[in-house]
């Protein structure tokens, strides 16, 4: 495998504080086929980390393995400092897959009381009401779902059943879910797809504040190369292997090239170059 480097150092280790992820020889086995191969990655804290490549290269099936749903997993997976897939994990990471995943017979707002009480259960907010109460868990809950809404725009639509909304507001919808319970990982599996270019911007922009104000770290896929600009690192992938972690200037100087899809043609060039010297020198 070719991991390119520029050899700067890797924000947030050897100075305390377990990386939001940490892999070593990773693979994952997926069917008859070898999806990932023994990958070597950092995601560090507070940063967003962008994760590139063209369909199929693995970048979704790294991501279930991050967040513990994904099966025959081998090598080192630490996240949050825990083994992926500690149920301690389940509250500090927020998810969101290509398919967005919310009740479409419930509103925005009912959507999000619904994970809101699974992710932080109490006694619901009817029945404390009814005995003419409060408390502290049924308000935290409220607070977080309205800050949620408004984090991904969608407060005036609240009250629409999600099965009225547009495919990008459905997404948003999911996003919203993800960042419920102040999560210290947020993994995103292409959560601009169809989404106009004011939207994500907003949304860049959102991550870029959540990663500076909450000290999360956020792992983003994408395969538009444009998107690379925004992130503070890159992940390149290519058939199941890291081509490079970098950041983008880094990569792109590395590689003597002006953008980030140029770098990533440069990196695939030189691996395939690589590969073939391996099997005529054989
Ligand atoms: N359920 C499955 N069983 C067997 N192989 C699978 C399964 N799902 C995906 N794969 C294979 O695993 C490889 C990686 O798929 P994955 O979905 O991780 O790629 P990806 O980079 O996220 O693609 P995309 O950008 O199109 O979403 C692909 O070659 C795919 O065919």
């Amino acid at each position: 495998m070719m991991n390119y480097s520029s050899g700067a150092p890797h924000p947030d280790t050897g100075e305390g504080g377990a990386p939001a992820v940490r892999a070593q020889d990773l693979t994952v086995v997926r069917g008859p086929r070898t999806v990932l191969r023994g990958l070597d990655l950092t995601v560090p804290r507070g940063q967003v980390t962008g994760l590139l490549g063209p369909s199929g290269c693995g970048k979704s099936t790294l991501m279930r393995a991050i967040v513990g749903t994904q099966a025959k997993v081998t090598g080192t997976l630490d996240v949050l400092g825990l083994p992926a897939g500690h149920p301690a994990l389940r509250t500090r990471i927020g998810y969101v897959t290509q398919a967005p995943s919310v009740y479409d017979d419930l509103t925005v707002r009912q959507n999000l009381d619904y994970f809101a009480s699974v992710l932080d259960p109490g006694l619901p907010y009817t029945r404390i009401r009814s005995r003419g109460g409060t408390s502290i868990a049924a308000d935290r809950r409220r607070d977080n779902v309205t800050r949620a809404i408004t984090d991904v725009d969608l407060a005036t639509h609240a009250d629409v059943l999600a099965g009225n909304l547009s495919g990008g507001q459905r997404s948003r919808v999911s996003l919203a879910v993800a960042l419920l319970g102040t999560p210290e990982l947020l993994v995103l599996d292409e959560p601009t797809v169809g989404l106009d270019p004011v939207l994500r911007r907003d949304l860049w922009q959102l991550f870029h504040t959540i990663a500076a104000e909450r000290g999360a770290g956020l792992l983003i896929s994408s395969h538009v190369m444009d998107e690379a600009e925004r992130c503070h690192r890159l992940l390149l992938m290519r058939e199941g292997e890291i081509l490079a972690d970098d950041t983008p200037d880094a990569l792109r100087t590395g590689t003597g090239s002006d953008t980030i899809e140029a770098a990533f043609l440069h990196l695939v060039d030189a691996a395939v170059a690589a590969s073939r010297t391996k099997e005529t020198s054989r």
